[in-house]
C-alpha cells in the first residue's frame, strides 16, 4: 500500500488533495496532528517514512522539507511555486509534451504546475510547438481567478469582515508591477523567448478561473486559421480525459465558474476571421487542474497507479 504524506494538509489546497484521496483503497494518507504540522521534527520523520509526500506549503517551506528528505526513495510532489523552473524536477503537466507523461512515471521530483500558467500552457505550447505561432511572439495574457487562488489568507479577506486585509470588492486587478511569480514558469516551460504581458485579476467567488490569450492574428506572417489552432489543440490532447477542445459548440457566454468543482480544463478558439482576431480561452478550477487535481494525477503517475484515481473528470 502506498503511504502518502501531505505536507501543508490543514491548507487550501492540501484539504482538497485530502478529499480526493480520501475512499480510496490503493494508498493511505499521512496527516500530522494540528500540534504537530508545523513542528520540524515530526515532519522530517513523516517526510522520510512516506513512498511520496505532497508540498501544499508556501514555497520556503516547501524548499525546507525538501531539506528535510533523506530518504532516496521518496517521490515528491510540490504544490508551490519553489521548483517549476529548476534542474532535475519535472514539470507535472503531464498532457503538454508527448514525452511527459513518460518523465513522470516514477519521477522522484515533480513541481506541480502554477494554476494561471496550466490555462496558458495548455493554450499556448501546442501552438507553439507546432510552428503555427513564432516562439517570439508577443503574448498576452488576462486571466481571472477565484479568490481561493490567494490560500487561506485571501479567502479571509473576502469571507471574514473582521480580517487584516478584509474586503468587499467585487473584481480587481493586481500584480501591477508586471513581476508575477508565474511569468517566468509560463515562459521557461512555453519555450517562449520573452516574457508575456500576465494581467491576473480576482474576483467574488470562491473558485474557478478563466485564462485569456488574445491574438492579433493580422500582424503575424504566415497566420494559421482559427481552424488550424482548434485542429492543433485537438490533437495535442486527443485522448486526454482531463482536457478537451470546443470545435462548433463554443457556448456565447463563459463563466467564471464554469469548471469548478472539477479537475477539468476546456479549451476554446474564438474568432472573427475577417478582423483577423482571435481570443484563445482555457476554463479550469485553480483548485483543481489548477492545484488539488494536478498534484494528485501527478501523484498517481509517481507511484504507478491510474492516473485518473481520484480525480473529478
Ligand atoms: N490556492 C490555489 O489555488 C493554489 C495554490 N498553489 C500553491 O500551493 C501552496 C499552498 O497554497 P494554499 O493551499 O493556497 O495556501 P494556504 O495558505 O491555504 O495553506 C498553506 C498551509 O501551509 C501551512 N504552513 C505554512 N508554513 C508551514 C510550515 N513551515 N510547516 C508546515 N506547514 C506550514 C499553513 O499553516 P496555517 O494553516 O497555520 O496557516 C497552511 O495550512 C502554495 O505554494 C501555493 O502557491 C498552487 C496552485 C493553486
Ligand atoms: C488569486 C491569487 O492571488 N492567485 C495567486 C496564484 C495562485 C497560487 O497560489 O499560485 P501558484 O499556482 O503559483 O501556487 C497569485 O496570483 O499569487
Amino acid at each position: 500500500m502506498t503511504r502518502v504524506f501531505i505536507d501543508g494538509a490543514a491548507g487550501t489546497t492540501g484539504l482538497e488533495i485530502r478529499e480526493r484521496l480520501a475512499g480510496r483503497d490503493d494508498l493511505s494518507v499521512i496527516v500530522l496532528s494540528d500540534a504537530d504540522r508545523k513542528d520540524a521534527a515530526a515532519r522530517r520523520g513523516a517526510l522520510n517514512e512516506a513512498d511520496a509526500v505532497i508540498l501544499c506549503l508556501p514555497d520556503d517551506a516547501a524548499r525546507e522539507a525538501v531539506s528535510l528528505i533523506e530518504n532516496p526513495d521518496v517521490r515528491v510532489i510540490d504544490a508551490s511555486t519553489a521548483h517549476r523552473t529548476t534542474d532535475g524536477w519535472a514539470y507535472g503537466f503531464a498532457e503538454i509534451e508527448p514525452e511527459r507523461r513518460t518523465e513522470l512515471s516514477g519521477a522522484r521530483r515533480i513541481s506541480n504546475p502554477g494554476c494561471y500558467p496550466t490555462g496558458f500552457l495548455a493554450l499556448v505550447r501546442p501552438l507553439v510547438r507546432a510552428g503555427l505561432i513564432p516562439g517570439d511572439w508577443p503574448f498576452t495574457v488576462n486571466a481571472t481567478s477565484g479568490y481561493s487562488g490567494g490560500g487561506k489568507s485571501m479567502i479571509a479577506a473576502f469571507e471574514d469582515a473582521g480580517a487584516p486585509d478584509a474586503t468587499d470588492t467585487a473584481f480587481r486587478i493586481y500584480a501591477l508591477g508586471l513581476g508575477h511569480k508565474h511569468v517566468a514558469e509560463m515562459q521557461v516551460q512555453g519555450g517562449l523567448a520573452h516574457p508575456p504581458l500576465f494581467m491576473p485579476a480576482v474576483a467574488r467567488t470562491y473558485r474557478g478561473m478563466l485564462v485569456e490569450v488574445p491574438l492579433q492574428l493580422r500582424a503575424m506572417a504566415n497566420a494559421p486559421s482559427a481552424a488550424a489552432l482548434r485542429d492543433a489543440l485537438a490533437e495535442a490532447y486527443a485522448g486526454s480525459r482531463l482536457v478537451s477542445v470546443h470545435r462548433g459548440d463554443d457556448p456565447s457566454l463563459l463563466m467564471l465558474e464554469r469548471t469548478a468543482g472539477t479537475d477539468r480544463l476546456e479549451l476554446f478558439v474564438f474568432a472573427n476571421e475577417a478582423a483577423g482576431q482571435v481570443r484563445l480561452v482555457a476554463a479550469l478550477d485553480n483548485l483543481g487542474k489548477g492545484a488539488g487535481g494536478a498534484a494528485v494525477q501527478n501523484l498517481n503517475l509517481a507511484v504507478g497507479l491510474d492516473e485518473y484515481a481520484g480525480l473529478r473528470l
